[in-house]
């Protein structure tokens, strides 16, 4: 084709593992595809370019495996690079309810992020919110209280039941019972897991035709139970205010702490001068991808963080000791005394250094053509990965033991989170992304993992359930959750009981 001869007859070659005909290079691809991916760009990218050309069936993938291209393709190509792989299978599952991380780069995806930053994430109002994230982590701590003579704690449906009434309180002031919690999680694991199946039939468009619609018919009653959950919250919300005008979230003496982003959308709706239009599909994808952006990702990395504090005992300690000396036992630890806490804030970034729930990102795709890395050619419509899993355990980069967990690393030279080199030293690691897809939600993360490690250690003494050893291999899927969900046993600590108690 034209476009095949302009890419591969310009500039230089980027390395690439024999294909075969249809497959491309599906038939190398295992699981976990990361590890898999990371294999290849060992194995092929034999002069270090720090690229990887490869072809998932019909559809053409950049790996990128260097930081200095990823930092090239986030900076100077950042535009060319915004789009989403735009699958047929991703238009039916976001139907009616686009996620701001499918949008293709465009003026809804703006909008979307837009809202979602200016009412839940950006600083401000974060800071404002902080009180009902506090009071989320104190209920997580007397439901762990409730459970812990009982039996062993499945750290990430706990970690997942905070992640996700946090979110709700910032989007509609309200939680979620348990029975809600599980029925939110299960559909978004379907979407997660659906959306992976239908990556291959994208690829193929043999298994397409084979299908007979069957994928399209399940993919579509997914979003139809996304579209559903996320006009509930609306209809729920809009029932409130209907009951209790003039509410805490009513514009009367509303207070800052007390807005909403559905009150905040929901009176703009109402507003005949506002600036923009805003309909219900708008204001519940805002919403969705709130609360889907932001649950599992935060609940499967606090999941991973514990898992790490177990099998590493000395880290663990050190992290209750600075506990004990800046907070006390006398009261429950909160979101504000993270600032005091460096090696706590360490354990965070060690743990998203180590496992970065994205271990590839979330799929970019060259919306023009490019010439990246001093004159490798990337077609319009190629895919883009970024093998973030190995760069942030390159020996060359963190030392001769990378694989290890030492939160001290970061002691020296602030967070280093985030696509920055930190305190000038060529350690680098971007497990939030880089540019303008970069994920929006860092802010928040940070301080949701960090304050529930926090509450975890004050409060309680944990093991691994029957003392058996934890099994860290990662999962497989568009994230990289624990093979092996963590089972752990929990024992209030006895300085704490009386404040546990008392809850
Ligand atoms: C530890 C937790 C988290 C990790 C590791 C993480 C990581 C990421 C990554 C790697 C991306 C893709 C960046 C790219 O495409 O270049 C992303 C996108 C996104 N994240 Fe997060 N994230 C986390 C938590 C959150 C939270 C708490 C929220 C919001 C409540 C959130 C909302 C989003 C959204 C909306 C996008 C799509 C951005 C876009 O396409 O423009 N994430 N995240």
């Amino acid at each position: 084709s034209p476009r095949k001869q302009r890419t591969n007859g310009q500039g230089r070659h980027i390395p690439s593992p024999p294909a075969l005909p249809v497959l491309g290079h599906l038939h190398l691809l295992k699981k976990p595809l990361h590890r898999s991916l990371a294999a290849l760009a060992t194995r092929y990218d034999t002069e270090g370019a720090g690229l990887l050309h490869l072809r998932f069936g019909a559809k053409r993938v950049l790996l990128v495996t260097s930081p200095s291209v990823a930092e090239e393709c986030f900076t100077v190509h950042d535009v060319a690079l915004a789009d989403r792989p735009g699958l047929a299978s991703r238009r039916v599952l976001t139907q009616d309810c686009p996620a701001i991380a499918m949008c293709s780069y465009g003026p809804l995806w703006r909008q979307l992020r837009r809202l979602a930053t200016v009412h839940a994430l950006c600083a401000h109002r974060l800071a404002a919110t902080s009180g009902a994230r506090d009071a989320e982590s104190r209920a997580m701590a007397a439901k762990l209280l409730r459970r812990a003579a009982a039996r062993p704690v499945a750290v990430k449906a706990a970690a997942y039941e905070f992640a996700a009434n946090v979110i709700m309180a910032m989007v509609a002031g309200t939680r979620m019972t348990g029975d809600q919690v599980r029925r939110f999680r299960e559909m978004t694991e379907a979407g997660l897991a659906a959306a992976g199946a239908a990556n291959r039939h994208d690829s193929l468009p043999v298994l397409r035709m084979l299908d007979f619609g069957r994928t399209r018919r399940r993919l579509a009653g997914i979003a139809e139970a996304r579209r559903q959950f996320g006009q509930s919250i609306l209809d729920d919300y809009r029932q409130r205010r209907h009951r209790h005008p003039g509410g805490a979230d009513d514009d009367a003496g509303e207070r800052e702490t007390a807005r909403t982003v559905l009150g905040d959308l929901l009176r703009q709706q109402q507003e005949e001068q506002s600036p923009e239009h805003l309909d219900d599909v708008v204001v519940r994808s805002v919403c969705l991808s709130l609360l889907q952006g932001g649950t599992d990702t935060t609940a499967s990395t606090i999941e991973w963080a514990m898992a790490l504090l177990l099998t590493n005992p000395s880290a663990a300690k050190k992290a209750t000791a600075e506990i004990d000396s800046v907070v006390g036992t006398s009261r429950l630890l909160q979101e504000s005394d993270l600032a005091g806490l460096p090696y706590l804030r360490c354990i965070v970034s060690e743990t998203l250094r180590l496992y970065p729930l994205a271990p590839n990102h979330v799929p970019h795709e060259a919306s023009r053509d490019c010439v990246v890395a001093s004159g490798h050619a990337v077609a319009r419509g190629t895919m883009v990965l970024v093998d973030v899993f190995s760069m942030q355990r390159d020996p060359a980069v963190w030392g001769e033991r990378p694989e290890e967990f030492v939160p001290e690393r970061f002691m020296d030279g602030g967070s280093g989170v985030g696509g920055r080199r930190d305190g000038g030293s060529s350690r680098w690691m971007m497990p939030f992304g880089m540019g303008r897809r970069k994920c929006p939600g860092e802010g928040l993360a940070l301080k949701m993992v960090g304050v529930t490690l926090g509450v975890m250690m004050q409060c309680f003494e944990w093991e691994p359930d029957g003392g058996k050893e934890v099994d860290m291999s990662e999962g497989s899927g568009l994230t990289m959750p624990m093979a092996t969900p963590l089972m752990a046993v929990c024992r209030p600590r006895a300085n704490m009981e009386s404040l546990l108690k008392a809850l």
